[in-house]
């Protein structure tokens, strides 16, 4: 096991649990609260000239507050190396829960689908595009809860999010056709177009659009013709269509996604999502930790509201208050 002096004795790491570019991802024991997390390892010299899509994700992350978006809890920068200490989702890639079950059926499609439609309007609203949906970027936690992943290549173009964007990013297979054509296109509307395939795939167990060649993929998702399986409800048909529209003007919106009757069938209210600022103050957390370093806890939450909240501190004040909404025990080894 390769050992980091930057996270001695904060972080125990253990197995590799993804890779992908020039990052790896290794489970990790948060030592001072016994917590698992998930470490990004990042080497600098591999990074190249992706670096500054570290700082762009760092920085987007620590304003992203949301509970379907996988959490930020600490960044460690060293000569060589960044470490991104990020929530831990135990249930794994929504890739592999879908290839598992070979397709889920409408309800869970759709309680999945609300989830990541929150995530999503919630990202907008902030102005950013996260510009790289797919199963592969969605975990599930504990509790079979999505998480939104792998903000490295969202965006957040400088004149709001209804301003043109140019970068071709993202995998072919989700990307839409305005993006493959080299054109200027909304981050909005291509985040639509992914989310289209995403939950063709959650409905149907394959992708619409596919093929070995890059030309004939690139082809059939121009074409914007796909299978309709005999098993696809009239109204999911119809978001499907609505969603992989190959003209971005008449694609459906994400406020329109919200209200959809095939979103909202079966459920009280439309898709939405609360604007977090902060993260809440907890007397029991903040105790626990003063009891450890000895500092009072007005003085913790204070230095934890200035700090740029991806230290030592907030990682074990977030990964606390986890363990207490999990109705645990609070407890911190004095060895912290
Ligand atoms: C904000 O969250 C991010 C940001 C980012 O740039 C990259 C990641 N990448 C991750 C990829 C995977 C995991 C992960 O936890 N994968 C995982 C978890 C559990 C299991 C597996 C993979 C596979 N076997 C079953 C159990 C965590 C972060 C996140």
């Amino acid at each position: 096991m390769v050992r980091y002096a930057a996270l001695k004795g904060l972080y125990d790491l253990e197995k590799t649990i993804g890779s992908g570019g020039f990052a790896k991802v290794k489970l990790a024991t948060h030592i001072a609260t016994g917590e698992k997390v998930a470490i990004k390892i990042m080497d600098k010299i591999s990074l190249g000239d992706d670096l500054p899509r570290v700082k762009l994700e760092v920085q987007a992350l620590k304003t992203l507050l949301h509970q379907h978006i996988c959490r930020l809890y600490q960044v460690i920068e060293t000569d060589s190396h960044y470490f991104m200490v990020i929530e831990y989702c135990s249930g794994g890639e929504l890739f592999d829960h879908i290839v598992e079950k070979n397709r889920l059926s409408e309800t869970e499609s759709r309680k999945f689908f609300r989830q990541i439609v929150s995530a999503v309007a919630y990202l907008h609203s902030l102005g950013y595009a996260h510009r790289d949906l797919k199963p592969e970027n969605v975990l599930l936690d504990r509790e079979e809860n999505l998480k939104l992943i792998d903000f490295g290549l969202c965006a957040k173009p400088k004149n709001g999010i209804d301003s043109h964007l140019q970068t071709s990013c993202g995998s072919p297979t989700y990307a839409a056709p305005e993006l493959i054509l080299g054109k200027k296109y909304l981050g909005s509307e291509v985040d639509i177009w992914s989310m289209g395939v995403l939950l063709y795939a959650l409905l149907c167990g394959f992708l619409p659009f596919d093929d070995n060649s890059i030309e004939n993929l690139y082809r059939k998702i121009l074409s914007g013709k796909y299978d309709e399986p005999s098993w696809l409800s009239s109204s999911s048909k119809r978001l499907i269509r609505a969603m992989l529209q190959i003209d971005p003007k008449k694609r459906i919106t994400i406020q329109e996604l919200c209200n959809h009757p095939w979103i909202t069938a079966g459920f009280l209210n439309p898709v939405s999502f609360v604007h977090k600022t902060n993260f809440e103050k907890d007397d029991d957390v903040l105790s626990t930790m003063s009891a450890i370093c000895g500092e009072h806890a007005s003085d913790i939450w204070r230095k934890l509201v200035k700090s740029d909240r991806t230290d030592y501190r907030t990682a074990t004040y977030l990964l606390l208050l986890d363990r207490k909404l999990r109705g645990l025990s609070l407890r911190i080894s004095p060895s912290a």
